[in-house]
């Protein structure tokens, strides 16, 4: 990628070599290049570690691994391709310590799975706001919660052009990893510009995915919902409040129109982080935590960053024709916050005509302060005690026949999951259809974040749970086995950091939730975010 969009908070100088601060053992197959200037894992000015902090929340200590895992238990041989993460695995720059989770630059870590063996690797994104950070020691582009430090004379007029012009906004691709239908591998965050194309196999930066189209928009739904066919996502208008709901076919990078959703509240959009489809309809989830000009401008965060919870302005959920980009059903419904949707169906008749949608999402009983607890501090200080507020399955149903409310209930008793529930997959072949079974993170109690992973039964409300002591997975990610007919037959994998600094991939049978394999990196891995499945091709 060129570093032709300067960020107007640093002048961009040539890049610095690469950033590497160790050597892990054993020995690593892409041998580390001496750092130029180590910006990680030094002592920080905020947010410092203590000498029981988890690894799970401790930066990647190099810039790129690569190397066979040694394995524990035995992989199923059918389990051939490569599971990729995406996350925020670098929260430093010298001795400055961001904030938050999602402030981190993206680490992308790689477990390629053949003839029962595991190789692993890990690589820091390459996107513009990484190498400017990296050539000048600080954040230099607006990311999550970290702003650029005021070093410029930008005049609050100054600051407003660049932040709706787009060029002070992130690239920082940190939220997901998804395979588009024609096998291109993009990483996506919540700005539109953070949108990077990777090789999944080198791991490298191939540059931006340059949509073609004039659609235009800053930001959009960091989880796009990707078919062998299409891709759809929703482009919030902060001007206008509303969403654009737009659809990309597969081999193109060209996104097309379908429809709008006009907000009913306001005064701003309500945050889309996710949305759900059915095999006809997009559900667009407006929830009263909503997207806020003046916070987007602040140099210090509030407890709610750049949102702000407006619960008199309502919750809504919209539901658009895919065909006609009509809005076929506009309902109120019960206060919510959730970052991801599970999934949607149609609910039909007798007659097969389609009454109602059940929509499924991790929903944190509307309260906001998830939000804050996610910043780094809290992470890092566990004391034992029970912070992590509650969340579960909310189900909602949204009738097609024009009644002005849909319901908002939980799918099972939340007790099943630890009262604890958030990064969900689900089988793939169910998206947008009805479907019996979700994999989440869940909880055991007492604790200030998901430590178990769960598998959710939606039928019977029942669900099972994994558990080691100390140790944070991440989204447990469900890989079919080919030729499976039963939607449970596969196989769900998550990277685990452990207590005592060590990190695998763990290999659940996604019917017992037993484990049947784990395959160890030689050295810790930071907590990380979504995934995806690159199944080898048969020519690989
Ligand atoms: C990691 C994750 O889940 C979310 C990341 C969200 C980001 C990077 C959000 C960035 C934003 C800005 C830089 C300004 C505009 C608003 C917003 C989309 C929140
Ligand atoms: C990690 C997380 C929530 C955990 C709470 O239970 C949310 C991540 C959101 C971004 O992808
Ligand atoms: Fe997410």
């Amino acid at each position: 990628m060129s570093p032709t969009m300067a960020s107007p908070f640093c002048v961009l100088q040539p890049l610095a070599a690469s950033v590497v601060t160790e050597t892990p053992t054993p020995t690593p197959a892409i041998a580390p290049v001496p750092p130029a200037r180590p910006l990680v894992d030094a002592p920080r000015r905020r947010g410092g570690r203590s000498t029981g902090e988890h690894a799970a929340w401790k930066s990647i200590r190099q810039e790129r691994w690569e190397g066979a895992l040694e394995l524990e238990g035995e992989l199923p041989l059918w389990l051939d391709g490569t599971y990729l993460r995406n996350g925020p695995g670098l929260w430093n720059l010298g001795d400055y310590g961001f904030r938050h989770l999602f402030d981190g630059y993206a680490t992308l870590v790689r477990v390629s799975f053949r003839d029962g063996h595991a190789v692993g690797a890990h690589r820091q994104i390459e996107s513009e706001a990484y190498k400017a950070a990296r050539a000048h020691g600080k954040v230099c582009y607006r990311e999550f919660s970290e702003v650029p430090k005021a070093d410029s004379l930008l005049s609050y007029v100054g600051q407003l052009a660049t932040l709706f012009s787009g060029s002070s906004l992130t690239d920082n691709s940190n939220t997901g990893v998804v395979r588009l239908g024609d096998g291109r591998v993009l990483c996506l965050t919540e700005t539109i510009k953070g949108s990077i194309v990777v090789d999944p196999d080198t791991l490298d930066t191939l540059g931006k995915f340059e949509y073609t189209d004039k659609l235009g928009g800053l930001i959009h739904s960091a989880h796009p919902i990707v078919t062998d066919t299409e891709f759809w996502t929703l482009v919030p208008d902060l001007i206008r409040p509303g969403y654009s709901v737009v659809r990309m076919d597969a081999g193109t990078n060209e996104r097309r129109f379908v429809g709008r959703v006009d907000c009913r509240g306001g005064p701003a959009p309500g945050w889309v982080h996710s949305f759900p489809i059915t095999d006809h309809y997009v559900v667009v989830p407006e929830m009263p935590l909503r997207y806020c000009a003046r916070n987007l401008l602040r140099a210090e965060p509030t407890p709610l960053y750049k949102f702000e919870w407006h619960p008199e302005s309502g919750s809504y959920m919209h539901v658009m024709c895919k065909a006609s980009g009509r809005v076929v059903a506009s309902v109120e419904v019960p206060p919510y916050v959730t970052f991801h949707f599970i999934n949607a169906y149609e609910e039909k008749d007798d007659e097969g005509r389609v009454t109602a949608i059940v929509a499924d999402c991790c929903e944190h009983n509307a309260n906001t302060s998830i939000l804050d607890k996610l910043r780094l501090q809290n992470l890092r200080s566990s004391t034992g005690q029970d912070v992590l507020p509650d969340a579960r399955v909310g189900r909602f149903r949204i009738p097609l026949d024009g009644s002005p409310f849909g319901e908002l209930e939980s799918a099972l008793d939340p007790d099943q999951h630890g009262r604890g529930m958030d990064m969900c997959s689900i089988n793939p072949a169910h998206i947008g259809k009805k479907y019996r079974y979700a994999y989440a993170c869940g909880a055991q109690r007492p604790c200030n974040f998901p430590n178990t992973l769960t598998k959710i039964d939606l039928v019977e409300k029942t669900a099972k749970n994994w558990y080691e002591e100390g140790a944070v997975p991440s989204e447990p990610f469900f890989v079919p086995r080919p030729g499976a007919v039963e939607e449970d037959d596969g196989v769900a994998i998550s990277m685990v950091s452990a207590k005592d600094g060590s990190a695998y991939a763990l290999v659940l049978d996604a019917k017992t939730f037993q484990e049947i394999a784990r395959a160890k990196f030689p050295y810790a891995m930071p907590y990380g975010l979504h995934c995806c499945w690159v199944p080898r091709t048969s020519d690989a």
